[in-house]
């Protein structure tokens, strides 16, 4: 069954506040940052504070990531030796250029991993792209290591490097968008689209999920807890779309039962893709708690 990541909420790493409440707004993941939203002067503060947090906290089921410093960075080896012995289910690369940026910080983490008795493996990487050259290797990158369950696209770092802007139709980021999506899919790992930077604007976040969403992405990175739920409802299969799929499955149960691939659903056809992605859909309505398979209950 799929891992819900529709988002993946950041809590810069030195804010206490931040830190101590990013759980309970309802995100599917947690992301603690140690790295652009940390200034130089905090960059030990938080470490700390994170490596705390993570080691007296129960978080259950949900999804704890931490965003390391880059291995190139004065911060990273630091990040990279504190994170692990507190034990998230993620540590995000930023700034992915190269597979071997991947495989330096797999090594790293296997050598901690090792000497503290934890099964080489435990720890998992997403790696975040966000430059020119980063998109041009996403597919090598998504390849890299098999701790890799996703890659995001960093897109204030990524028009920077493009030297251009964001705009609100993103048409800037269309390739790049494309290009993660494609490599995450041909890798067998998650997509995860970036964030959107202005808060207050509801209906420009909505615009751009619904985009994502239709490029395939899994979800978002998000900033603030108001992004949660508007990104949930795109993310998560509606009454009507569910209905259909469960349309979609009896009907080709009808077909199969006559000794046919295809048949016609209102009109349209159904044949093996189409019933995948009705399965795909009933797959993640499940794990959102959407439909209850057992009792046939559509729960939204
Ligand atoms: C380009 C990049 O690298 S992006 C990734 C790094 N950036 C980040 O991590 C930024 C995280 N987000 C934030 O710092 C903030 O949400 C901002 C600066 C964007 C907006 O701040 P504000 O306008 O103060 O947010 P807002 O008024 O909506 O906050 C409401 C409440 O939610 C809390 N909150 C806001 N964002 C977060 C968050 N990301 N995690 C946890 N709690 C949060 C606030 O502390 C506040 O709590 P309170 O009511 O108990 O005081
Ligand atoms: O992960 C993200 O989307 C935020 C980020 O670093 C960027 O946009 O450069
Ligand atoms: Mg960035």
């Amino acid at each position: 069954m799929s891992r819900l990541r529709r988002t993946m909420l950041y809590a810069p790493g030195n804010n206490a506040g931040m830190v101590r409440d990013v759980h309970i707004y309802g995100s599917d993941s947690i992301m603690f940052d140690l790295e652009d939203s940390v200034s130089v002067h905090e960059k030990d503060s938080a470490r700390f504070l994170v490596y705390q947090t993570l080691r007296t906290m129960d978080y259950g089921r949900k999804e704890t990531v931490v965003r390391v410093n880059g291995l190139d960075t004065p911060y990273g080896l630091e990040d990279f030796n504190a994170i692990v012995r507190a034990k998230p289910d993620i540590i995000r690369l930023p700034k992915t250029e190269t597979p071997e940026d991947v495989m330096e910080a797999d090594r790293l983490i296997t050598g901690i991993e090792e000497e503290i008795g934890m099964e080489v493996g435990t720890i998992k990487m997403f790696a975040a792209i966000e430059s020119a050259l980063g998109i041009l290797n996403a597919y090598p990158i998504a390849k890299a290591s098999k701790r890799l369950v996703g890659i995001a696209i960093g897109a204030e770092d990524y028009v920077t490097d493009l030297k251009t802007t964001r705009s609100k139709e993103g048409v800037e980021l269309l390739m790049a968008r494309s290009q993660i999506v494609v490599a995450a899919r041909a890798a067998g790992i998650s997509a995860i689209d970036t964030v959107f930077s202005d808060v207050d604007d509801e209906e420009g976040l909505i615009r751009e999920t619904a985009l994502v969403k239709q490029l395939g992405f899994d979800g978002k990175s998000v900033i603030n807890p108001r992004q949660i739920d508007p990104v949930h409802k795109i993310f998560t299969p509606g009454s009507k779309e569910i209905h259909n799929a469960l349309n979609v499955i009896e009907a080709i149960k009808e077909a199969e039962a006559k000794g046919s691939g295809v048949i016609s659903l209102n009109g349209k056809m159904i044949d093996k893709p189409i019933v995948d992605r009705a399965k795909r859909v009933l797959d993640l309505a499940v794990v959102a708690r959407a439909y209850n398979p057992e009792s046939g209950e559509v729960l939204c």
